[in-house]
């Protein structure tokens, strides 16, 4: 085989797969949006959804910063070297990221130092199956992780929340999946994908639920139980309220897959993987005596194009203008559900930059400033000028522990991110007089857009992703979903759907 033929094609799968999200899933946001009443916060945030997702095909940049934990699937004739193709996809991986379209994604676990080049121990994850075929199947699967975190594996029977007791059976296994998108709420970027897997031990189980991800989202289940259950889930799921990015709406699953296999008497094990409306997932058949791709996968059909979508709805939000530094005044007037457009300085801060923060002085003066969690994409050109190639939110519930004593010790005013924060912010908000302001998950391209200029970067020890990114930005549009007087948007989702929830409590499979 030609191996550099064969390199050539694997960073086009990468590519593709972080850029140009596959044709069932966009009919899937598609459908969706038609659904969602215009208008709504749910309407707006999937407007913002398919105009990055245009806008990450057209620039040829990651629809997400996050490009995920790469998972490769290969199925190869008998013969040929699997060891060559490993090599061969490590190379175009290392190429990918030099190129800006996988963010350096690969952090050591003890010491963690971030390798860089998107390789490291175990990294990317290499699956191989031999089969009978003369050409070589590669999938490829980028699932970033806000929505891995949001994976859940019930063993049953057990107890749940809203539900009652799960039994041994497939009623019970219903329960766990209602429940698994339920646990979710907005914050592995709803509307998401799940995958299911019933059966095998705690890591088979989670293997069979991730297999599940490189379905087509509109296959029908050959098993005529395993059918029922995921057009139960389907049409149920949606009744559950929680809507985009947890903001409440029309939609919250956007597919439901589901397998089963066997389990040993002791085990009964229902895995759960969660993927986020930024499904990316693609696939290849190459050519095993020349490397060459043969076709694509996961394109039958028509591609929607969402260009039509950056037009201005016609019911356009009153919006609330805001330049940083902010006055605690300015804040106070801010309440949950209001539309705010940022202008001036915001910075960076995620994991590392919260734990550091927790005990050191911060590197600028935060006072009245605007906090960011996000890991962006980053480039530096040959003059050494950084540019921002994504930088969408990530998960802000990991900050819980530090954030509102971060907050009133630096005099931070705004923190931005996506699904919400917990009890203890709601209280610093309150006291100090600060807003929590959710930014739609995974539109990447739209937030880098609204970024003026790099003013440059501290803490850059903790790698791209964790770095303290000073950004100024025009037009920054976010919504109030946890405001100073107590009130929280997520609050009040969570206990709503988990009132819908119950109402799935009455045993339907026998
Ligand atoms: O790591 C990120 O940038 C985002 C992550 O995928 C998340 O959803 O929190
Ligand atoms: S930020 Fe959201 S869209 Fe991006 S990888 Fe995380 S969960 Fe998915």
């Amino acid at each position: 085989m030609n191996i550099k033929t064969l390199e050539n094609s694997l960073y086009e799968l990468i590519v593709e797969t972080s850029t140009n999200l596959p044709k069932d899933v966009r009919r899937a946001i598609r459908k969706a949006k038609a659904e969602e009443n215009a208008g709504t916060r749910a309407a707006m945030s999937l407007a913002t959804i398919t105009q990055n997702i245009q806008m990450a095909d057209e620039k040829v940049s990651p629809i997400c910063q996050d490009t995920g934990l790469p998972t490769f699937k290969i199925k190869t004739p008998v013969g040929v070297n699997q060891l060559e193709i490993s090599k061969a996809i490590k190379r175009a991986m290392v190429r990918a990221t030099e190129d800006g379209k996988m963010r350096p994604n690969s952090v050591d676990s003890i010491t963690g130092e971030n390798s860089g080049d998107n390789l490291g121990e175990g990294l990317p994850v290499i699956k191989y199956e031999q089969w009978e075929k003369d050409e070589i199947d590669i999938r490829l699967i980028l699932k970033g992780g806000g929505c891995e975190n949001k994976n859940i594996q019930y063993s049953l029977p057990c107890e749940l929340d809203g539900l009652g007791r799960a039994g041994r059976d497939l009623d019970g296994i219903r329960k766990c999946i209602m429940h698994s998108v339920y646990q979710a709420q907005g914050q592995g970027c709803s509307a998401g994908f799940i995958g299911v897997g019933i059966g095998g031990d705690r890591s088979s189980g989670y293997d069979l639920a991730k297999a599940q991800l490189f379905r087509s989202s509109e296959d029908i289940n050959p098993n005529e139980d395993l059918r029922k259950l995921e057009e139960y889930v389907m049409n149920h799921a949606n009744e559950l309220g929680i809507g985009t990015m947890g903001f409440g709406g029309e939609t919250t699953l956007l597919g439901c897959k589901v397998g089963v296999m066997h389990r040993i008497p002791a085990s009964f094990f229902v895995s759960v993987a969660y993927n986020c409306w930024a499904f990316r997932r693609l696939g290849i058949t190459v050519n095993a005596d020349n490397g060459e791709i043969q076709e694509w996968l996961y394109q039958e059909g028509e591609k929607i194009s969402f260009d039509d979508d950056a037009e201005t709805p016609d019911e356009k939000p009153e919006v609330v203008k805001l330049t940083a530094p902010i006055s605690e005044e300015q804040i106070r007037t801010l309440k949950v559900g209001d539309v705010v457009q940022i202008d001036g300085m915001m910075y960076t801060g995620r994991d590392a930059i919260h734990k550091y923060l927790s005990d050191h002085d911060a590197p600028v003066d935060l006072n009245g400033q605007v906090i960011y969690h996000c890991g962006p994409v980053m480039m530096k050109d040959e003059e050494g000028n950084w540019h921002v190639k994504a930088a969408g939110p990530t998960t802000s519930i990991r900050e819980e522990p530090y954030q509102g004593d971060i907050m009133k010790r630096f005099g931070i005013r705004a923190v931005i991110g996506k699904g919400g924060m917990g009890p203890k912010t709601l209280k610093a908000l309150e006291e100090h007089g600060g807003v929590y302001l959710n930014a739609i998950g995974g539109a990447a391209q739209y937030y880098a857009d609204c970024i003026q200029d790099v003013e440059g970067v501290d803490l850059m020890q903790f790698g791209v992703p964790e770095a303290m990114w000073h950004l100024r930005v025009k037009g920054f549009t976010a919504v109030v979903t946890m405001d100073s007087h107590g009130n929280s948007l997520h609050k009040d989702v969570d206990q709503s759907s988990l009132e819908k929830l119950s109402r799935f409590k009455e045993k339907v499979f026998s």
